[in-house]
């Protein structure tokens, strides 16, 4: 295994300086707690914010810190006082948090925050390059570092990089609402392997990269220019057994021991999370309230324990929630306390982690109901320490741990009633029942434990990274191009059939917008010039477009995928009897068909009608396209036509038409010395299959394809075209230069003898 660089903002270990004095404690939040459990396991180094301000020019402090922290496989990026408000409390947590918790109202968009943004994760990149080694897998967290894996690309093109996101990836509708989506869609793009908890999060970000950058993907894999990006879900888990043998230590039941001196035998809620708005804290006190209220039985009975940990306290919507959370205690203390009981004992603080663990062990029923949250890491740890069996789990549908601990008591978070439902429910369980639904729950989260976690992200990155190998195999390699392009020059004769949309010219949003470029024009001319060549473009177009395009150049073509066909200086012929009386069946269908789907429209040829759908929303039009096919196949069963999928068209045409059979014209006609064809879609695949093993035959993107050869992108097919030609010219210009020496070389010495 090679070393793993851990790169997140914050380190695990977080530092205070206290009267001169550093003092270490551990981080609090999932990340932090959850990937600080086991990265020491591995051979690695994390990178991140050690949580203290040092003054910029300090190099000494700065050195004593990196020194300290190396002992702990932790490497310090420094970030100024103006960082932390701009970038953290800013971009971070007053932009992304909001809003990929659904809280958009919260979310603030300030330009100087984004700049500060990107700004830090340079930082964050700069001290990577610092420590990276050639070999070293990089594994990037959260959402303060989404630019990091792209700029990591740029630098190291090679590299392993992964990224998890711990947060919830919103709906797009939602995500939509950031000026800079594309920006962020992108940063994360540079990674080999994107994770997410839960499958939600994962379709919501396969959307946005579809609506926002056009990017498809096959089963979670995308490709972004040459290279492929999988996509996953990787529900993080727990250090199991380290919860569940601390439940038993001396230290924590000794905490037990004095919580039920002050609690006797009550029953006892526990609300604990750090203080945020998206954990849902003043609802679940209401919903207490609500019970105490109603069922007066309970008070005396019940308390709850609410331990709120100081979180993200420079940010207003924070200390309001703080401030909001005090006045709800002092209400319901105020209303329903007595002198022996109280019925919300409240802490503001963090924790040390034997007291944690008594708190989830002395807890009879754990209020966890998030309005929304990435995972929830508290719900996971609580089912860990009822070693015992007893003690009920009410979760929230919102958090992502929900798919997973279906057995606990699940409940709508805005829900009021059900949430005061849901702990009369709980109080109510049955010890044998607690202990079943804990048993299967623990069964669950002690197989994929964080250390199963890992492995598995860390497995599926190097699977895609071998994905990856594998498909760039069957790109034109340096050395094959060398050889195609020595083979053009060497050889007498050259038959080059050429697509034309997707690969002599981009596609464009409308058919007729995509028209030649000058550059592409220029190389046709080249290619044509050269008398060894006979060039066919070989097209789905219609035969009027086709040649009101390329009318001053000697080409031939192929037209409407080979009903027509065209040598050069000839007029166009119909290889086969076609009929197209069939179109008027076809035609109501396709119209139907786009009429419901904005965007989408019908385009009709001589003897082939096509539905287009580029400019329709791409789920919309894919979902479309699939019954639209079904529809057609039943209506053509006693047609001799076929249906046929394009990009982004479905086009409907004689059976017996396709490229290969017309490009059989063209490679029948002679043994050529040198054939090259390059194409892009599903259609050019019939010309692939009639071509012989050692053809030059070149797909145009990476998918798989009967090619010889990948090209990455439509960007490469004139360079290379241009490399042929020129290569072609520079010997033509070799030869005319030697034979002017010879000439001038006659002249003076007079001609040589026969
Ligand atoms: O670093 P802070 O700003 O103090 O915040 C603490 C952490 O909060 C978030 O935790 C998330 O990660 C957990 C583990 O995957 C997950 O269970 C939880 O639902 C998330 O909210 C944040 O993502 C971390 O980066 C913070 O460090
Ligand atoms: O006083 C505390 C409060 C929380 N934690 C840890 O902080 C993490 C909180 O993670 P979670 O996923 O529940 O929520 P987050 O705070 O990351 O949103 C858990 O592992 C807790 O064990 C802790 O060690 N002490």
């Amino acid at each position: 295994m090679n070393r793993l660089l851990i790169v997140s903002n914050r380190l695990p270990i977080s530092i205070t300086k206290q009267k001169g004095e550093y003092s270490f404690q551990r981080s609090a939040g999932g990340l932090a707690t959850g990937v600080g459990s086991f990265y020491k396991s591995y051979e690695s180094l994390w990178i991140g914010w050690p949580g203290v301000n040092v003054r910029k020019n300090n190099q000494k402090e700065k050195d004593e810190i990196c020194e300290a922290l190396s002992a702990e496989q932790c490497h310090p990026v420094f970030l100024s006082p103006y960082d932390i408000r701009n970038y953290y409390d800013g971009f971070c947590n007053n932009t992304i948090w909001p809003l990929f918790h659904y809280f958009n109202h919260f979310a603030e968009y300030d330009k100087h925050h984004w700049n500060v943004y990107k700004k830090v994760n340079e930082s964050f990149c700069e001290a990577v390059l610092e420590v990276a080694r050639p070999d070293d897998t990089i594994w990037v967290h959260d959402y303060h570092l989404m630019l990091l894996p792209q700029m990591l690309r740029e630098e190291l093109p090679d590299a392993a990089i992964g990224f998890f996101l711990h947060i919830p990836f919103p709906s797009y509708e939602i995500f939509r609402l950031l000026p800079w989506r594309k920006e962020i869609l992108e940063g994360l793009l540079g990674s080999d392997l994107v994770g997410f908890h839960t499958y939600d999060y994962l379709r919501h970000f396969l959307s946005s990269i579809r609506r926002i950058l056009g990017y498809e993907h096959t089963l979670g894999d995308v490709t972004v220019g040459n290279r492929t990006v999988r996509v996953d879900m990787f529900p993080m888990g727990i250090d199991y057994q380290q919860f569940a043998e601390a439940a038993e230590s001396p230290a924590v039941q000794e905490e037990i021991q004095k919580a039920r001196e002050q609690y006797g035998d009550r029953t006892i809620v526990l609300s604990f999370d750090r203080l945020d708005y998206t954990k849902g804290i003043p609802l679940r006190l209401e919903a207490f309230d609500t019970l105490l209220e109603k069922k007066p039985e309970y008070q005396g009975n019940v308390s709850l324990i609410l331990v709120a940990v100081p979180s993200r306290t420079a940010i207003e919507q924070y200390q309001a929630l703080k401030q909001q959370i005090d006045e709800l205690v002092g209400r319901i203390n105020g209303k329903y306390g007595t002198t022996e009981w109280l019925p919300v004992r409240y802490f503001y603080n963090y924790l040390p982690f034997e007291v944690l663990v008594a708190n989830y062990k002395l807890a009879d029923v754990a209020l966890v109901t998030p309005l929304r949250d990435g995972m929830n890491l508290m719900a996971k740890e609580f089912v860990a320490t009822k070693t015992e069996g007893k003690g009920v789990l009410i979760l929230s549908e919102m958090a992502g741990a929900a798919p997973e601990l279906g057995e606990a008591v699940i409940v709508n978070p805005s829900d009021r009633d059900a949430v005061m439902d849901a702990i009369e429910t709980a109080m109510a369980m049955s010890e044998e029942e607690q202990s079943e639904r804990n048993r299967i729950m623990q069964k669950r989260l002690q197989r994929y434990d964080i250390t199963h976690w890992a492995a598995d992200f860390i497995n599926r990155l190097d699977d895609a990274r071998l994905l990856q190998e594998k498909r760039s195999e069957r790109i034109l390699t340096a050395e094959m191009r060398r050889r195609l392009i020595a083979d053009y020059g060497s050889s007498a004769n050259r038959l080059i059939l050429l697509d034309y949309d997707g690969t002599l010219v981009p596609f464009a949003a409308k058919p007729e917008k995509a028209t030649p470029s000058s550059a592409a024009m220029d190389q046709l001319a080249r290619l044509a010039a050269e008398p060894e060549n006979e060039v066919v473009v070989i097209s789905g177009r219609d035969r009027h477009t086709l040649e009101s395009w390329f009318k001053t150049l000697d080409l031939s073509f192929i037209a409407e995928h080979g009903v027509w066909i065209k040598e050069r200086g000839q007029a166009w012929m119909m290889p086969e009897a076609l009929s197209s009386e069939w179109k008027e069946e076809i035609f109501p269908l396709l119209e139907l068909y786009a009429d419901r789907t904005p965007g989408a429209f019908v385009e009709e040829k001589e003897y082939s009608v096509v539905w287009h759908y580029r400019k329709a929303d791409p789920v919309l039009g894919s979902l479309r396209a699939k019954e639209l096919k079904d529809d057609l196949l039943h209506l053509t069963a006693n047609l001799n036509i076929a249906v046929m999928e394009g990009n982004k068209v479905i086009e409907v045409k004689n059976a017996m038409i396709n490229k290969g059979r017309a490009a059989l014209h063209w490679t029948a006609k002679k043994p050529w010395e040198f054939i090259m064809a390059i194409g892009d879609d599903r259609t050019d695949e019939d010309l692939f299959e009639v071509l012989g093993e050692s053809d030059y035959s070149l797909k145009v993107g990476q998918t798989a394809s009967r090619a010889r050869f990948n090209l990455p992108s439509q960007r490469d097919v004139l360079p290379l075209l241009r490399e042929c030609t020129n290569c072609d010219e520079q010997r033509e210009r070799g030869k005319a230069h030697k034979s002017e020496k010879k000439e001038k070389k006659e002249s003076v010495t007079g001609s040589a003898p026969l």
